[in-house]
């Protein structure tokens, strides 16, 4: 579905370097990034501020184009067939609006509707699903003006979708909404992928979203890939260790020489424990059973290091 091949990206940059002169600099903005998105799957681009996530978006949309490298969205170039590609995809940018502002929201689907040339059955089909799934109804008559931020961003993926798209892109799709707001959007995204296949590529500063939303993640710093996989090989990769939570029937000393247990954390006196072991020396099912075999179990837990910490990680390692 996307293809991406030792991709460019530069900007020619003036600064003021004295009272009158200039200087010319070139600024790298996507090093030779390459990367593909297969049908079907959901994928988070990820990266600090400026590492060229929203460069990469726009050249893959065919707003701009590559300095070099070779990219293909839904089988073209994007920037030589931006129409044909406006055809197949669906682009959500969270901070720019693709319908008409003093238009009631249901005007700007009728003219999206015109410019596509959707079918009457096909649009009716795709706006009603919209409507329930993302409960537009009580203000598709307003003007987009009067919409509030989460109003206008489900009226957003709802003009991307109208035409069917085999695959939406979405650029800080959560940005500045509420959290009830952004949890109705990932559930209706979410089901988008799963249940009706369509592919998913988004860019967030939200690590809720990749949670919620995206089984892979490509991440991105100054310009290059530092690491694509899966979410839980990533996490594996450069955060071995996960803690095991075992609360005790009695207090017992810490079970910190248990084998694969890199560190202990005793509380309440010995009844809560905390034991840290690495996921390459040895499984939880057998640390528990080693845990049995010592004290009485009541309870237990098994956390996994957040995903803001896999992240923070994988920005550290450059
Ligand atoms: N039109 C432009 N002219 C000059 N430099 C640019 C231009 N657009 C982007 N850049 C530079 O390219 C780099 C990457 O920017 P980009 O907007 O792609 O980053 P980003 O990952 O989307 O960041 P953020 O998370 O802050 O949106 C930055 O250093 C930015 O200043």
């Amino acid at each position: 579905m996307i293809e991406v091949r030792e991709l460019c990206r530069e900007f020619a940059v003036t600064t003021r370097t004295g009272r009158f002169r200039r200087t010319r600099r070139t600024v790298r903005a996507v090093d030779s990034v390459s990367f593909d998105v297969a049908a079907g799957e959901a994928v988070g681009y990820v990266g600090p501020n400026g590492a060229g996530k929203s460069t990469t978006i726009k050249m893959l949309t065919g707003i701009l184009v590559p300095t070099s490298g070779h990219v293909r969205v839904s089988g073209v170039d994007p920037s030589r067939s931006r129409r044909e590609l406006t055809r197949r995809i669906g682009v959500v940018f969270g901070q720019r609006s693709q319908l008409w502002w003093d238009l009631p929201l249901r005007d700007s689907f009728d003219l999206l509707r015109a410019i596509y040339r959707v079918g009457a059955a096909d649009y009716a089909r795709r706006l009603r699903e919209c409507v329930e799934l993302l409960e537009l109804s009580g203000f598709l008559d307003r003007p987009v003006r009067q919409l509030s931020l989460g109003q206008r961003m489900r009226g957003e993926v709802t003009a991307s979708l109208l035409h069917g798209p085999e695959l939406l892109v979405l650029d800080e799709p959560t940005i500045g909404l509420d959290l009830e707001s952004k949890e109705r959007l990932r559930e209706f995204l979410a089901d988008l992928n799963t249940t009706r296949g369509t592919t998913l590529l988004l860019t967030t500063h939200d690590l809720d979203d990749i949670e919620r939303l995206c089984p892979r993640l490509v991440v991105i710093d100054r310009g290059t890939v530092l690491a694509d996989g899966p979410l839980e090989e990533l996490r594996a990769e450069v955060a071995p260790e996960r803690v095991l939570v075992v609360d005790l029937e009695k207090p017992a000393d810490p079970l910190g020489d248990l084998a694969g247990v890199v560190a202990v954390r005793s509380e309440l006196g010995g009844l809560r424990q905390h034991l840290t072991f690495r996921r390459d020396e040895t499984t939880a099912a057998a640390l528990i059973a080693a845990v049995a075999t010592r004290a009485e179990v009541h309870d237990l837990v098994v956390e996994e290091p957040e995903i803001d910490d896999v992240v923070r990680r994988l920005y550290a390692r450059r």
